[in-house]
């Protein structure tokens, strides 16, 4: 039996698109795999690319993640976060934090921000116990956040305010002053996960071990 194009995009580990070149199918298909993962339930989470020097290509704000397609992508400026063609669709709301990313790390080109339930446990966990960054230790998952030469990795946690634009400064001024070598990641509390990397895949595969990571702790009981 051949399979129908649409079947092979949906089911393709971390969103194959039939075009290599073809970001926007690689955003909307890492959307409706991370979707079906129940990491973006409803409306949740939002992916990005770096687009040149000046451009990020994100998905658009409030649409059902598990229905994305290409068309569901908006081209924004880097420095203002406007869409780069009038007539778009809404970016992201979260827009804002992606660029942040983007700004602190010329190397990163990709953004991945989710809602995936174990992320999201143990920052509000550790937020309600006074916050700080999670910090994982010895666990071998900690290789797959960049971190192959130690036995403990750090990810920075931030408050979930209502203005977004204030959870991005934060961000960005996190950023500006960073611990040698930062992880490619950081919690929101009470709302979920952001990874980073070169690319779609790379950002795709810290996400997941993050998650693992933060089960772990959560089955550990650090
Ligand atoms: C229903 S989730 C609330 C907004 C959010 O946290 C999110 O990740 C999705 O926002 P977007 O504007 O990118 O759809
Ligand atoms: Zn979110």
């Amino acid at each position: 039996m051949t399979a129908h194009p649409v079947d092979v995009v949906s089911t393709a580990p971390y969103g194959a698109a039939a075009d290599p070149y073809d970001a926007a199918g690689w955003l909307s298909a890492t959307a409706r795999t991370l979707y079906e993962r129940g990491w973006m339930p409803g409306t949740s989470g939002n992916v990005s690319v770096r687009s040149g020097a000046d451009a990020v290509l994100i998905t658009a704000s409030g649409l059902g993640k598990g229905r994305l397609t290409s068309a569901d992508t908006v081209l924004v400026r880097a420095d203002t976060g406007a869409p780069v063609r009038p007539g778009s669709p809404r970016p992201s709301a979260e827009t804002c934090i992606h660029l942040a990313v983007y700004r602190a790390f010329p190397m990163v080109g990709a953004v991945v921000h989710a809602h995936p339930p174990y992320a999201t446990a143990l920052a509000s966990r550790r937020y309600r116990a006074g916050g700080g960054p999670v910090r994982f230790t010895d666990l071998e998952l900690i290789k797959g956040m960049g971190r192959a030469y130690l036995d403990s990795v750090e990810i920075p946690l931030f408050a979930n305010w209502r203005e977004v634009p204030r959870i991005a400064a934060e961000v960005g001024d996190h950023f500006a002053h960073p611990a040698t070598d930062p992880a490619p990641a950081l919690l929101i509390t009470h709302h979920g996960a952001t990874t980073w990397g070169a690319d779609l895949a790379e950002a795709s595969d810290r996400l997941e071990c993050l998650e693992a990571l933060c089960q772990l702790a959560l089955l550990i009981g650090d």
